[in-house]
C-alpha cells in the first residue's frame, strides 16, 4: 500500500493553503523551511560526494529562503560553497529573511555566476511561487547552466517550471534531481515539467497528513490505491455473464484490425464475453482472425436495435477503425438511449466534431456512462476552446471536458490524465515511451470496455485500464506490438 505522500498531488495554490493551515495549527513555518533546507543539503551530499563546490542560487521568496538554509548546512558540513542571489537579499521577508540572517556568509549577484567544472548548482531561485515568465537575464543564466556540464539539484521544482501546469515559463533548469516537500505537484508529472525534474525525492518536512488531505484529494497520481477497492472480485467460479459482456464495433472490410485489437484486449482483460459487431462485408476478414471473440452481423440501426433487446449487453466500444461518422453518431444515439455504457474512441470521437454538444446531450443524465479517449488532436475536435486555452493545465482541461460532457475523459499522452465530471482527476506515470505504437490506443479502448463490462464505475474503470495498459507495456518491453501488449495484459493482474 502506497502512502498518500506517493499519490497525492497538490497545486502550488493548495500548498500555500497547507502552509497557512500548518502555521494556524501552531507549527513553526520557519521550522518547516529549516527541515526543507536540511533535507536538500543532505540530498546534495549524498548524490554529489565528488563535488568540488556547491553553488546555491537563491531567489526572492521562500524558495530562496530554503536555499540559504542549504548554504548554511553545506558549509557546516565542510564543503566549499558559493551563494548567488537574484535581487537584493536585504529585501527578503518573513522566513526567508530569517534564513538569510542565519546564513552570515557572503552573497554575490546571480549574474556573476559562471559555471565551472566541479560545480554542483543548487537551484533555489523559484518554486511554488513562480507567477509569471522569467526575465531575460534569468533566462540567460539558466540556459548557460543547462548548456554547461554542471549538474543541478532543484529545490521543490526546477526554476522556470510552473508547478500548476508543468509549463516552462521562458526557460527552466534541466535538473539532475529535485527535492520536493510532502507530496508531488502537478508540474512534476505533467510535460514538459516531468522531463526537467530529473529524479524526484519527496521529503516529509513534518506537516500532518490531515492538513494535506484537507486541501487536496481531488487530484492525484494514478495508482492502484485510487481504484483497487472497486476492482471486480475474482472468485474463479463466476459465470461468464457475471464478468460482463462487451461489444466492440468493427470497421468496414478495409479496416478491421483496430476493432479486433479492442475486442481481443477486452477478452484478455477479463470481460466474460466479447462480441465483435461486424458489417457483412467485413465478416470473412474478421472470422479469419478470431476464435474466442464472437462475431455478430450489424449492418445498420435495425440490427443494432434488435441486439439492444438483450439487456445483458451493457457495454460498447465504438470508434477504432470505424470510419463512417454519420453511422457512428446514430449508433452512439441508440446506445445512449438504451442506458448503456460507451467507450468512444478515435473515429467515434471525430464523428462529433461538427456538433460536440449533440454527443454531450446524449449522455447528460445520471452517472457517467461515456468514456472518451482522445489524444490531443481528437480532444481539440470536441473541446476546441479548452484545447486553445494555454492558461489551463492538462489536468484542468480534462476536468472541464469531463464536466461538460458528463463523461470520463482519458486525455492521452505520455502524461495521460483521467478526469471525472465531479472534478476527480488522476495523472498517469507508468507508461513506457514505447507504448506509443500502432494499435496501442485500440487496446486501451478495449481494456476500458472490459473494466466497464465487469461493473466498475466509469472513472475507476478508465483509470485502472490506463494503469494496466502502462504496466503491460513495461512487461512486454521495448519493441512491443499491439499483439504482445495484449498478451501481457493478463500478467499484470496480480499487482493491481
Ligand atoms: N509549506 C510550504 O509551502 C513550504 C514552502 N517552502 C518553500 O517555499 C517555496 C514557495 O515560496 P514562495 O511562495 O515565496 O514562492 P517562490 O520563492 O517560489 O517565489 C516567490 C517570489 O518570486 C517572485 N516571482 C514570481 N515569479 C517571478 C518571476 N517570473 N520573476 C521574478 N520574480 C518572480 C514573487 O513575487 C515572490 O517574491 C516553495 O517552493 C518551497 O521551496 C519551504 O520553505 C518549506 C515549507
Ligand atoms: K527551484
Amino acid at each position: 500500500m502506497q502512502s498518500h505522500k506517493e499519490t497525492l498531488l497538490l497545486t502550488p495554490e493548495n500548498m500555500g493553503q497547507v502552509d497557512r493551515a500548518a502555521a494556524a495549527s501552531g507549527l513553526s513555518s520557519y521550522g518547516l523551511m529549516e527541515r526543507a533546507g536540511q533535507a536538500v543539503a543532505a540530498c546534495a551530499l549524498r548524490r554529489f560526494p565528488g563535488a568540488l563546490r556547491f553553488v546555491i542560487l537563491c531567489g526572492p521568496g521562500n524558495n530562496g529562503g530554503d536555499g540559504y538554509v542549504v548554504a548554511r548546512a553545506l558549509r557546516a558540513a565542510g564543503t566549499e560553497i558559493a551563494v548567488h542571489a537574484l535581487g537584493e537579499p536585504a529585501a527578503l521577508r518573513g522566513d526567508a529573511a530569517t534564513a538569510f540572517a542565519q546564513f552570515t556568509g557572503s552573497v554575490a549577484p546571480l549574474a556573476d555566476y559562471h559555471p565551472r567544472s566541479g560545480d554542483v548548482v543548487v537551484d533555489a531561485l523559484f518554486g511554488a511561487g513562480l507567477g509569471r515568465n522569467l526575465a531575460a537575464d534569468v533566462i540567460a543564466t539558466i540556459e548557460a547552466i543547462n548548456e554547461s556540464a554542471v549538474p543541478v539539484l532543484a529545490v521543490d521544482l526546477p526554476s522556470g517550471i510552473d508547478g500548476r501546469t508543468g509549463a516552462v515559463r521562458g526557460a527552466a533548469f534541466q535538473a539532475a534531481a529535485t527535492v520536493t516537500f510532502m507530496c508531488r505537484k502537478p508540474g512534476h508529472l505533467l510535460l514538459p515539467g516531468r522531463m526537467m525534474t530529473g529524479d524526484l525525492e519527496i521529503f516529509d518536512i513534518g506537516i500532518p497528513e490531515r492538513i494535506l488531505l484537507a486541501q487536496g484529494g481531488k487530484i492525484g497520481v494514478n495508482a492502484p490505491a485510487a481504484w483497487r477497492h472497486v476492482l471486480p472480485v475474482k472468485t474463479g467460479a463466476g459465470h461468464k455473464y457475471v464478468r460482463g459482456h462487451l461489444a466492440v464495433f468493427s470497421g468496414p472490410a478495409t479496416a478491421t484490425g483496430a476493432g479486433r485489437l479492442s475486442a481481443m484486449a477486452g477478452l484478455r482483460a477479463g470481460a466474460g464475453l466479447v462480441t465483435l459487431l461486424s458489417p457483412t462485408a467485413a465478416l470473412s476478414a474478421n472470422a479469419a482472425h478470431l476464435t474466442a471473440v464472437m462475431l455478430k452481423v450489424v449492418n445498420g440501426d435495425g440490427d443494432l436495435s434488435a441486439l439492444l433487446e438483450d439487456v445483458r449487453l451493457k457495454t460498447f466500444v465504438l470508434g477504432p477503425g470505424f470510419g463512417d461518422g454519420e453511422r457512428a453518431r446514430r449508433y452512439a444515439d441508440l446506445i445512449a438511449s438504451g442506458e448503456r455504457r460507451l467507450v468512444l474512441d478515435a473515429d467515434g470521437i471525430t464523428a462529433f466534431r461538427d456538433d460536440p454538444q449533440m454527443l454531450f446531450d446524449l449522455f447528460a443524465e445520471g452517472e457517467p456512462r461515456l468514456v472518451l479517449t482522445p489524444h490531443d488532436g481528437e480532444f481539440a475536435r470536441l473541446f476546441p476552446d479548452l484545447a486553445e486555452d494555454s492558461t489551463l493545465s492538462k489536468i484542468e482541461r480534462g476536468q472541464k471536458a469531463a464536466a461538460r460532457s458528463n463523461g470520463v475523459v482519458i486525455l492521452k499522452g505520455a502524461d495521460t490524465v483521467i478526469a471525472a465530471p465531479d472534478g476527480r482527476a488522476l495523472v498517469n506515470e507508468n507508461a513506457p515511451p514505447w507504448l506509443a505504437t500502432a494499435g496501442s490506443g485500440d487496446v486501451l479502448a478495449g481494456l476500458v470496455g472490459a473494466h466497464l463490462a465487469q461493473g466498475m464505475p466509469a472513472f475507476e474503470a478508465a483509470a485502472s485500464a490506463v494503469w494496466r495498459h502502462g504496466e503491460a507495456g513495461r512487461t512486454a518491453g521495448e519493441g512491443l506490438t499491439a499483439e504482445t501488449l495484449i498478451d501481457a495484459l493478463g500478467g499484470v493482474d496480480h499487482i493491481m
